[in-house]
């Protein structure tokens, strides 16, 4: 194995093989003992966006939020989900599927686009140009800004669906969709988090469909793979150990470098990660 893949590895802590039925327990109970641990806590709250990733952490949140309920007798615990298109969405009914199959207790809509336009508009007014691409990341932000508002309103804790696929390679925009509270399926791959959903009996359209983050509007439903030039294949088999083609290897290992300021919260002078 690659030192560097053997190190990511570790601290992704990534199985080469995962048993389903175990996986969703561990990221169910994880969440349960969190909330129990801080009673104040009476919501999960997350941005259900008709992917797979959502799909699967909605549904474990869901199921963990049921059990809470049934076991402590307090009807205050509900899973919120949180519909945040940026103005009409595209995908729409994969996102009212999702929320279907996870039987949310409520579902919450924000649209984004005023906001994450009126914040262009803001900083533009200073002789700044806002990249499409820079915009996408504001759109990410206002999704952030709008789940710790409902969250703040109704006692929840903000629910993350970063995995190990996408925090190997930092593809999230960072205090965007990577700020969050609880992240339940990091350690799982993409295709692990398929088997889960597999395993939970979600529709097949939800899990086998194309990952895209659908930030820009230049290129809409851009494929994550197509925006990170490596495709999850190559990701999932690298982070299970295996001898993966080197170019795909090197690739992984450059956004890897690249993103490791994600992986940390803000830099301070005592931090050593990055020297
Ligand atoms: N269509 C799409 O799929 C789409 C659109 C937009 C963004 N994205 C993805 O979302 C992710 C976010 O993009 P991004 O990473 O360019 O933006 P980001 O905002 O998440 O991270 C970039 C910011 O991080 C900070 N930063 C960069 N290097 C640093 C370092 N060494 N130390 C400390 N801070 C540092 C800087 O503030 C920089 O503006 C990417 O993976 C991108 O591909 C996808
Ligand atoms: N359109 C959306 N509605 C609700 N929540 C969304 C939407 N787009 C993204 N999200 C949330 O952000 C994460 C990350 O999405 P990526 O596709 O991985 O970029 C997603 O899981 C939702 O929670
Ligand atoms: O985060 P999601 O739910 O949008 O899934 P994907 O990353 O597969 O688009
Ligand atoms: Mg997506």
């Amino acid at each position: 194995m690659r030192p560097l893949q053997k190190e990511i590895i570790a601290e992704l802590h990534v199985a080469p093989t995962i048993e389903p039925a175990t996986e969703i327990r561990r990221s169910v109970d994880f969440m349960k003992n969190y909330l129990k641990k801080y009673p104040f806590f009476k919501t999960l709250v997350l941005g259900i966006s008709g992917g797979q990733d959502s799909t699967l952490a909605g549904a474990l949140a869901q199921q963990a939020i049921k059990e809470l309920r049934e076991e402590t007798g307090d009807q205050k615990y509900r899973f919120i989900a949180v519909r945040l298109p940026y103005g009409k969405q595209a995908d729409e009914q994969d996102a009212l599927d999702a929320i279907e199959f996870m039987q949310a207790d409520e579902t919450v809509r924000v649209d984004i686009q005023p906001s994450a336009d009126a914040m262009v508009a803001a900083v533009e007014a200073n002789d700044l140009a806002i990249s499409d691409f820079n915009k996408g990341n504001i759109k990410a932000r206002a999704r952030m800004i709008a789940q710790y508002a409902v969250a703040g309103a109704r006692s929840g804790a903000v629910i993350g669906t970063d995995h190990a696929a996408e925090a190997v390679t930092g593809f999230y925009t960072k205090f965007g969709d990577g700020g969050a509270d609880i992240t339940p399926l990091w350690r799982l791959n993409k295709r692990q988090g398929q088997a889960l959903l597999n395993e939970l009996g979600a529709p097949k359209h939800l899990y086998e469909k194309v990952p895209t983050a659908d930030l820009e509007e230049d290129r809409p439903a851009l494929p994550d793979e197509v925006a990170l030039g490596v495709t999850y294949q190559n990701i999932d088999d690298y982070l299970e150990g295996q001898e993966i083609d080197s170019q795909a290897a090197e690739k992984i290992e450059g956004w890897f470098e690249k993103t490791r300021h994600k992986r940390h919260l803000p830099i301070n002078v005592y931090d050593e990660f990055w020297k």
